[in-house]
């Protein structure tokens, strides 16, 4: 079977079987030192399979941070693994890294502090693609570019201007292209909507539901606001204190919870209670 096939298939019935395509086994992680020891996470096991979409919620502290930089191989666990495609990421494997660069983009909450200022939108979008050197030459990656703002919602007149010159919800289409151009399997959203106006956030997640479902891919979702993963994602993990406390269906978790820390977390949302 090629890597390809490997990675998780849906079985059809809501569950999952094969090697997850992201993946934390026994994630410990620790900071500081010398009796003055904060652990951050605490024996995490997480499977992000092909074409999912996967929650992760927690209040302030919970980890959300620390679990997302080790997914994105941004850290490395105190013990533990993350694995993609069913290999340990090895920063020393250079081509393995450099596949999982261009397959794992990641879209920040903040556009503002994202996109460089001094760079036109065209420079910002066709970044990745130099640097994972993607497309024969300038052109294949200027069409590449124009491809990427067309889906999501921009016009070609975009690619001269610079992020001061568009709102905070097109600023965010702007980072969406960018980690887009390089043809991803996994985006990872890091409170992709929660920097945004109330009147923006739900077209946001409207693309975002939107492009996941044309483009197949596999979507990271993580958040503090249970309401934007119960609407984006089949799967939720519930993250307290560094530990799972709870995962599954979302349609269970955020309806039948078996936690009651999780109830407590539902009931502080108006929508969902
Ligand atoms: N570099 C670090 N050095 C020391 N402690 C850290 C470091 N990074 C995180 N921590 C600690 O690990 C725990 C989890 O932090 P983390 O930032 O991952 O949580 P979070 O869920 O992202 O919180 P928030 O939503 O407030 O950003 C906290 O107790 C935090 O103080």
């Amino acid at each position: 079977m090629s890597e390809d096939t490997a990675a998780g298939e849906s079985d059809g019935a809501g569950t999952t079987s094969g090697v997850p395509l992201l993946a934390l086994q026994g994630v410990r992680r620790e900071f500081g030192g010398r009796g003055r020891t904060t652990t951050a996470l605490d024996g995490v096991d997480i499977a992000v399979h092909e074409g999912r979409s996967v929650g992760i919620v927690g209040e302030s502290g919970a980890g959300k941070s620390t679990l997302l930089r080790l997914m994105l191989g941004l850290d490395t666990p105190t013990s533990g693994q993350v694995t993609y495609r069913g290999q340990t990421l090895d920063r020393r494997d250079r081509a393995r890294l450099k596949r999982f660069r261009r397959e794992v983009q990641v879209v920040f909450q903040d556009p503002r502090s994202s996109l460089d200022p001094r760079m036109t939108v065209a420079q910002i979008v066709a970044e990745p693609l130099q640097s994972l050197r993607i497309g024969a030459d300038q052109r294949e990656r200027s069409a590449r570019v124009d491809e990427v703002l067309g889906w999501v919602g921009l016009d070609a007149d975009a690619r001269r201007k610079y992020p001061a010159q568009f709102s905070g919800g097109q600023r965010q289409r702007i980072a969406i292209a960018r980690a887009l151009a390089p043809s991803p399997k996994v985006l990872v959203g890091d409170e992709p909507v929660s920097a945004l106006d109330v009147s923006v956030r739900q077209q946001i997640m409207e693309l975002l539901a939107r492009l996941r479902a044309e483009l197949g891919l596999t979507l990271v979702l993580v958040s503090h606001d249970v309401a934007i993963v119960g609407q984006l994602c089949e799967e939720t993990v519930v993250l307290r204190g560094g530990r799972v406390e709870e995962a599954g269906e979302t349609r269970q978790v955020l309806t039948r919870p078996a936690s009651p820390y999780t109830r407590a977390l539902l009931d502080a949302v108006p929508t969902l209670g």
